[in-house]
């Protein structure tokens, strides 16, 4: 596929791929507000693709705004800036973004990309800061950016940040997305929001069950989300990722989810992509590693 947002001469390119909540149940509510969470997530092979170059003169350029988030505030620079400032390097780096998945869908764009940020240019500075610290170094950026870090499907506790690796089968999955804005913050400070949930063992959840808990809230508040719910599970199981809006169903191969696809109606965007227990971005660098 041809790129127009990222130059070819870019020093490294990586993908940034999305991931799914495959289950993800609340167990109650920190003092600090935060929920405890009990969650399954699988990696896709679909997502953003970022390019990087360096700059021997310390800043950080990215490139390729996106429309209503500040330079400063982008994920992606506030990422470069931290990695900076831990491995006092006096490098910089332009960079270019590919964006290519839906913002505040559930599938973790804007955490990948900083995961990806993170990766791409200890790789580039050779900060070597160890997996460790750059999944510490993420989780101040956002809850989900350590598993992208990791780049392991995992069963994830606490915040999201106790992670488990775990093997999974890697069906194909149909993901549609509806067109509207799910507020993370709305939907984890609702009232209705169940938060009592029991603890569950991994192996229990292996054994395909477990569900959604905050899908009630986001269908009753978003009649966009719920609609999608109810065209979608005519023909598959669907349920929502993360705080939506994007919802899922999966299928044993690609053909069937394709003819899914195509039986959706214009106004639900979808795309089809195969679930991974090890990430693309991981698989890219240890291609490089071996070069
Ligand atoms: C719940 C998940 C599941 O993957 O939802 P999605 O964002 O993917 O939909 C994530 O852990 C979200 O992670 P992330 O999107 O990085 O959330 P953050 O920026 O850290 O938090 C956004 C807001 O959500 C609430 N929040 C988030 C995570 C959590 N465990 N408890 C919370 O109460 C807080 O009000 C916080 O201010
Ligand atoms: N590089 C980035 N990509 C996407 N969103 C970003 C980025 N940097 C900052 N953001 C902000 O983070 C919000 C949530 O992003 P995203 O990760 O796409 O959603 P979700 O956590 O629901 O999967 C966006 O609405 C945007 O304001």
């Amino acid at each position: 596929m041809t790129n127009t947002a990222i130059p070819t001469h870019a020093d490294l390119i990586l993908p940034a791929p999305a991931k799914l909540n495959l289950m993800l149940h609340i167990l109650g509510r920190r003092a600090d507000g935060y929920h405890e969470l009990q969650t399954l997530f699988q990696f896709l092979d679909h997502g953003d693709e970022l390019g990087f170059s360096l700059r021997q003169d310390g800043e950080i350029h990215l490139h390729t705004p996106i429309d209503g988030v500040p330079h400063d505030s982008n994920l992606i620079v506030r990422a470069a800036k931290r990695l900076q400032e831990a491995s006092g390097t006096q490098l910089g780096a332009d960079i270019w973004l590919d964006k290519r998945l839906p913002m505040g869908g559930g599938i973790g764009g804007g955490s990948s990309d900083a995961a990806t940020t993170l990766l791409g240019l200890d790789h580039l500075w050779h900060t070597q800061l160890g997996e460790d610290r750059l999944a510490e170094l993420g989780l101040a950026l956002g809850a989900d950016v350590p598993v992208f870090v990791r780049g392991r499907a995992a069963f994830a506790e606490g915040v999201g940040e106790r992670l488990t690796p775990v093997e999974l089968e890697e069906p194909w999955f149909l993901v549609a997305v509806p067109q509207v804005f799910v507020s993370t913050a709305e939907v984890f400070g609702s009232p209705e929001l169940t938060r009592d949930t029991p603890p569950i063992k991994v192996r229990s959840l292996l054994a395909g069950g477990g569900r959604n808990d905050c899908q009630p809230v986001v269908e009753k508040r978003y009649p966009e989300v719920r609609n999608a719910l109810i065209l979608l599970n005519k023909f598959v199981s669907a349920r929502l990722t993360g705080t939506g809006a994007c919802i899922f169903g999966s299928f044993p191969n690609r053909d069937d989810a394709d003819k899914v696809a195509r039986q959706l109606p214009g106004t639900l965007p979808s795309f089809v992509a195969q679930g991974r227990n090890i990430s693309m971005l991981h698989r890219r660098l240890q291609a490089l590693a071996k070069k």
